[in-house]
């Protein structure tokens, strides 16, 4: 499916149904507050507002099925057209919301609900890849040396230059993500991200550069981070709104 001047358009699986124990803080980070707003709203309204984006699959934890509707409803996300529900690890939670999908196959992005500061340029450069190249993730290049440690003691110095750290969206073809799933499901192969299981089924996933603001909140430290990339990007929205 596409919108003006052929741009295709996608589907996102929005993983939220975490317990968010790194954080510390007692409950789910995705309804910590950042700048009056939950961490999952904030996420949420990138792609509400990306006319690429068809429908979203928000996965969620059984117990907290009403505090999410509640946040749809108060920040207006019109565009989640199913909730799903979480399973103990991540990548069941993402195989919940896949099996959410249906029709024609289509360009899905799976994208943590923990990452809120995406941006639209990212998505629509992974969109655009994936139609070309079959699958798309977004990383970053490594800045700090990088070592194999084994009971505390430095085993190996890995050459970084060919180090990524790998962040969402992660764009794949849905039927192709969707088997990859079910044979992992079958084989109880367990991976930490999508693109992990495209690659034990043999599938070629391009990396595309993307920004280190893209941080995932997991613990205390990165909502200090967070509230440092909301000032940031006011400032930008301000000076942009001055200068025009
Ligand atoms: N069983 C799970 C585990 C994680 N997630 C989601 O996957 C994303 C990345 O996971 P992570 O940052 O690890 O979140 P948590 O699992 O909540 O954090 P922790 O490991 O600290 O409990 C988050 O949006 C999280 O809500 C999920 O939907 N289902
Ligand atoms: C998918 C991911 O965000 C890519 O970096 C990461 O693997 C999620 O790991 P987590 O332990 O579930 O947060």
């Amino acid at each position: 499916m596409r919108i003006g001047e052929g741009m295709m358009m996608y589907s996102v699986v929005i993983p939220a149904a975490g317990q968010g124990k790194r954080m510390k803080a007692g409950k789910n980070k995705q309804f910590i507050e950042l700048d009056q707003s939950p961490l999952i709203a904030h996420t949420l309204k990138v792609f509400e507002e990306d006319e690429r984006c068809k429908q979203i699959i928000l996965v969620v934890n059984e117990n907290e099925i009403d505090a999410m509707q509640e946040i749809i409803s108060t920040y207006k996300i019109q565009k989640v057209s199913k909730i799903a529900l979480g399973g103990k690890e991540r990548q069941q939670s993402v195989f919940e919301g896949l099996k959410q999908l249906s029709g024609p196959d289509e360009i899905v992005l799976v994208h943590d609900g923990a990452r809120p500061f995406i941006r639209k340029e990212i998505i629509h450069e992974l969109v655009t890849t994936t139609e070309q190249e079959g699958a798309a993730i977004v990383g970053v290049r490594m800045k700090d040396t990088v070592k194999r440690v084994m009971n505390q003691t430095v085993e190996e110095t890995i050459d970084r230059s060919e180090l990524w750290s790998v962040q969402t969206p992660q764009a794949f073809w849905r039927d192709a993500l969707l088997t990859a799933h079910k044979q992992a499901e079958d084989q109880q192969f367990q991976a930490t991200d999508d693109a992990s299981v495209m690659e034990w089924v043999r599938a070629r996933v391009v990396m595309v550069e993307g920004d280190y603001s893209n941080v995932k909140i997991t613990t205390p430290e990165d909502l200090l981070m967070a509230e440092a990339i909301l000032r940031k990007r006011r400032m930008e929205h301000d000076s942009n709104r001055t200068r025009f």
